[in-house]
């Protein structure tokens, strides 16, 4: 993790006391089999809102009121993490120089002819925008000011703006009520999306697809900011299917060592120690544990039928990873899973390991068609080394390689008599994968989650309840 910034809104003490529970729809498109799971069209929006002194305290809309009350997480006595918008934008966004001196001076009408709306998020839309001097197409968002978590995303995206898996921030202009974010425009859609109408995504499509995601969120982590919403609604693709992370509204800036605290993000994503402590920037890790199941199984691994149930499953449940859909899904991918959804902070992988992971490794090494791949056998009888080439055959059965370039990574058992490569190659993934390093010395080491892992009841892996789910 980065070190602690200029601006930094956290410090070691930082308790948010913010609850931004995002009962997230699927968004606005309108299948009813994009509602989430549990009739989130009837639940609290609640809003993403932050307060400074000690009398900070959760507001939720509708009924989710009393419920929700008993898990916000209130700030310490006395600390205060939070600058007051009113004196504090300057200092927060400080960074968004000349952008933003751009903006205050200039109209966003002066600059932008706006056109059709083209998303629909909880603090308004976001229009389509064209520039009046090259022409060229934005997104932009229109944010009311008011809510600390307004500033903090013009200055967290402002600071993460210029990686390639990011959302770019072109302009912010300022007005009295609100700010304009004039983004990259990200016309291929929404992830949720393509994984609605596609269903499950070959393994190598998922990996690809979450190595974009971890690429991004280490991205994140290294510049010392924790998303905090990571999830396919969250994940935009641009006309070339190039992915951006996008909505940095609960985002945070985090040191070092520091620790966040309050229940933010998106109920079946949340990590479980959101719900019931300090957190840190793992949290992401967690989430894209559950989006990598998404993708794969096409579910989410935690689900209810209230917000209560949903919570307690994210507590408790344990998922089965060698039973259900997952035979058929190859080992390397059950172990990272296994990795990123251990609800033992310290045993869950950080983003650097994920992308070393040998699943991912295997499945997006750029040119494993042409390259032989090497592979150390070690503990194998007479075979210190061979050399290994991924057949480029594709291969029966759910998980089929897109493009044909590269064979589905099978489980061992189903590994063919002509296949010795293949099936070496995945001993050798197994062997590499129990010597993958967990970079601090005192983590546990954990092939699969806390305990056993058994799926939740049958009723939740109904067919139709998969895109629900979403
Ligand atoms: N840069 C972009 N290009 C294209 N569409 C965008 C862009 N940014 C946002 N959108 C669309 O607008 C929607 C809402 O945007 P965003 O998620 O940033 O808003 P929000 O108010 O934070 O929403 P949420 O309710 O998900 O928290 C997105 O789901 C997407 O469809």
């Amino acid at each position: 993790m980065r070190k602690k910034r200029k601006g930094s809104e956290t410090d070691a003490s930082t308790d948010l006391g913010v609850v931004n529970l995002d009962l997230d729809h699927a968004g606005s498109v309108g299948s009813s089999n994009l509602k989430s799971h549990y009739s989130l069209e009837d639940c609290c929006r609640l809003k993403k809102r932050c307060k400074e002194d000690a009398d900070i305290h959760i507001e939720f809309e509708g009924s989710f009121k009393s419920r929700l009350a008993g898990i916000a997480t209130a700030p310490p006595f006395g600390t205060s993490s939070l600058i007051t918008p009113t004196r504090g934008l300057k200092r927060k966004i400080g960074c968004i120089d000349v952008a933003t001196q751009m903006g205050r001076k200039k109209k966003i009408d002066d600059d932008y002819v706006t056109g059709e709306a083209i998303g629909q998020g909880k603090f308004g839309s976001v229009y389509l925008c064209r520039s009046r001097g090259s022409g060229a197409e934005s997104a932009c968002k229109t944010l009311k000011k008011g809510e600390e978590t307004v500033h903090r995303e013009v200055e967290i995206m402002q600071h993460l703006s210029g990686h390639s898996g990011v959302v770019t921030l072109q302009a912010v202009y300022e007005e009295a009520e609100c700010f304009h974010l004039v983004m990259e425009l990200c016309s291929g859609g929404r992830l949720i999306d393509q994984m609605l109408k596609e269903g499950p995504f070959s393994e190598q499509r998922a990996a690809n697809t979450l190595k974009e995601v971890m690429l991004v969120i280490k991205y994140c982590h290294d510049m010392g900011v924790v998303h905090r919403d990571i999830k396919p609604e969250n994940i935009l693709l641009t006309k070339l299917g190039k992915l951006k992370l996008a909505d940095f509204g609960l985002a945070m800036r985090i040191s070092e060592g520091q620790n966040l605290t309050g229940l933010a993000g998106s109920p079946a994503y949340v990590a479980p120690e959101v719900l019931s402590g300090k957190y840190s920037e793992k949290v992401d890790i967690w989430s894209a544990g559950v989006l990598m199941h998404a993708l794969l199984v096409g579910s989410l691994p935690f689900k209810g039928d209230s917000l209560e149930a949903v919570f307690e499953a994210i507590k408790t449940v344990k998922l089965d990873f060698q039973a259900g859909m997952w035979e058929s899904i190859s080992k390397p991918a059950r172990d990272l899973i296994g990795r990123m959804l251990t609800r033992d902070t310290s045993a869950r992988i950080s983003a650097d390991e994920v992308l070393r992971h040998p699943w991912i490794l295997f499945y997006t090494a750029q040119s494993m068609k042409m390259l032989p791949i090497k592979i150390k056998l070690k503990n194998q009888t007479g075979a210190a080394s061979r050399q290994l080439v991924a057949s480029p055959e594709p291969r029966l059965g759910r998980n089929m390689i897109d493009n044909g370039s590269v064979s589905e990574l099978p489980s061992s058992e189903s590994c063919y008599s002509d296949d010795q490569d293949e099936c070496a190659l995945i001993d050798a993934l197994a062997t590499a994968i129990s010597h993958v390093r967990i970079s601090e010395p005192k983590r546990t080491r954990l092939c699969s989650p806390t305990g056993p892992i058994v799926q939740q009841g049958s009723s939740n892996m109904k067919a139709n309840n998969l895109c629900k789910a979403f």
